[in-house]
């Protein structure tokens, strides 16, 4: 019998320069890039192994938003999960999380999305403006998984990915192996 393969789509959101860009570009390609070139959109694929089985993550590296930013279509419909990220060196980053996850939430018409919230820059200690405990407690009010990473050390960008893909799979029955994408109401 074939080897099912697993399909799924994370977007990648966050307000300007908090380092999206850079997480997914040492995930995907083993590089970082000190100087700031602001995102247009991007589409990059990688596969890992999740508890034994191959994923193939196609990853949508998105424009940094702000609360005026109107949510985009392509990143609320046909999204199984998404990395909310912001710079642990910015609290109107921190800010903006909460506010995407309500706009996703608002978008699609759902109670819940599987979403993993990124603490990104952990390497910059000495302007570190919002604690790891804040992350956690906003994590468990949104029913989300927590990590903070240095794209630039390298730390824990890997664990994004496998977490986005565990609270995927987490909510899905066990009967059924292909996750619903959100679909969006207004269609
Ligand atoms: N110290 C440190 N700097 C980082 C890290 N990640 C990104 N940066 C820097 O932060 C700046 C912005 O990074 P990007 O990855 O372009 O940020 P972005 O969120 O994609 O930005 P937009 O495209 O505007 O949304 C760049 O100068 C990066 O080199 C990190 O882990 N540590």
């Amino acid at each position: 019998m074939p080897v099912e393969i697993k399909r799924r789509k994370i977007a990648v959101l966050g307000a300007r320069s908090v380092g999206k860009s850079s997480l997914v570009k040492q995930f995907v390609e083993k590089q970082f890039i000190d100087s700031y070139y602001p995102t247009i959109e991007r589409a990059y694929v990688k596969s890992i192994v999740h508890k034994g089985y191959e994923y193939v993550l196609e990853i949508f590296d998105t424009a940094g938003q702000d609360e005026f930013s109107p949510l985009k279509a392509q990143y609320a419909i046909g999204i199984h999960g998404y990395v909310l990220v912001y710079s642990i060196a910015s609290r109107d980053s921190f800010e903006m999380v909460q506010i995407l996850r309500d706009k996703i939430i608002d978008y699609c018409g759902v109670m819940d999305i599987p979403c993993v919230i990124v603490g990104a820059k952990s390497d910059l200690h000495s302007s570190r403006q919002v604690q790891t405990l804040e992350l956690e407690k906003v994590a468990e009010a949104n029913n989300a998984a927590c990590v903070e990473t240095s794209a630039k050390d390298d730390i824990n960008v890997g664990r994004v990915f496998q977490l986005c893909v565990q609270e995927i799979e987490r909510r899905l029955p066990s009967n059924q192996t292909v996750p619903p994408a959100n679909r969006c109401l207004l269609q």
